[in-house]
């Protein structure tokens, strides 16, 4: 399923407000908010891989790696620069007791729930979690 448009408005006016010039994406399906990424930034921006020098990365994979991708990115993001995780209420199902979700959503649920217990105390990143969407989680790093 693609990001939400509230989702993807939000990360559109997140591009603008940083100026982000090198963006990351994993996770591209029909490529709406890959489009939208695009359209956002300025249409010279410079695409230079080394470490440390992305503005801004979106992250609407496979749940159980987002920890993984975390780490990933937190290499090659900036400080200053924002990683955003979209699906992350994961249908509200993070709220509800664990029998009351229907197996297909159990194992990205608990995945989701780490995900969302670690980045709260990561001291690398300050975050907030907006309910837009499927909820997306906006990390900007600060060391
Ligand atoms: C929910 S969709 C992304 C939707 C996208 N944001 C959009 O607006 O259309 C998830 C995507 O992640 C991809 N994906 C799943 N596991 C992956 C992995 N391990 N590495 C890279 N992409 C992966 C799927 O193939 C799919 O294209």
């Amino acid at each position: 399923m693609s990001t939400a448009p509230d989702s993807g408005q939000l990360m559109g006016m997140l591009l603008k407000l940083i100026n982000a010039k090198k963006t990351i994406e994993i996770g591209v399906y029909t490529g709406y908010s890959l489009l939208l990424t695009a359209l956002s930034i300025p249409h010279d921006a410079m695409q230079k891989d080394n470490e440390r020098s992305f503005d801004f990365a979106f992250v609407d994979a496979d749940k159980e790696n987002y920890l993984n991708y975390h780490e990933r990115l937190l290499k090659l993001v900036k400080v200053g620069g924002l990683i955003v995780f979209d699906n992350t209420l994961w249908g509200g199902t993070v709220a509800q007791p664990e029998e009351a979700v229907s197996e297909d959503r159990k194992e990205s649920r608990r995945s989701i729930i780490e995900f969302n217990n670690s980045v709260s105390i990561d001291q690398r990143i300050e975050i907030v979690l907006t309910p837009l969407g499927d909820g997306l989680t906006i990390c900007r790093r600060i060391r």
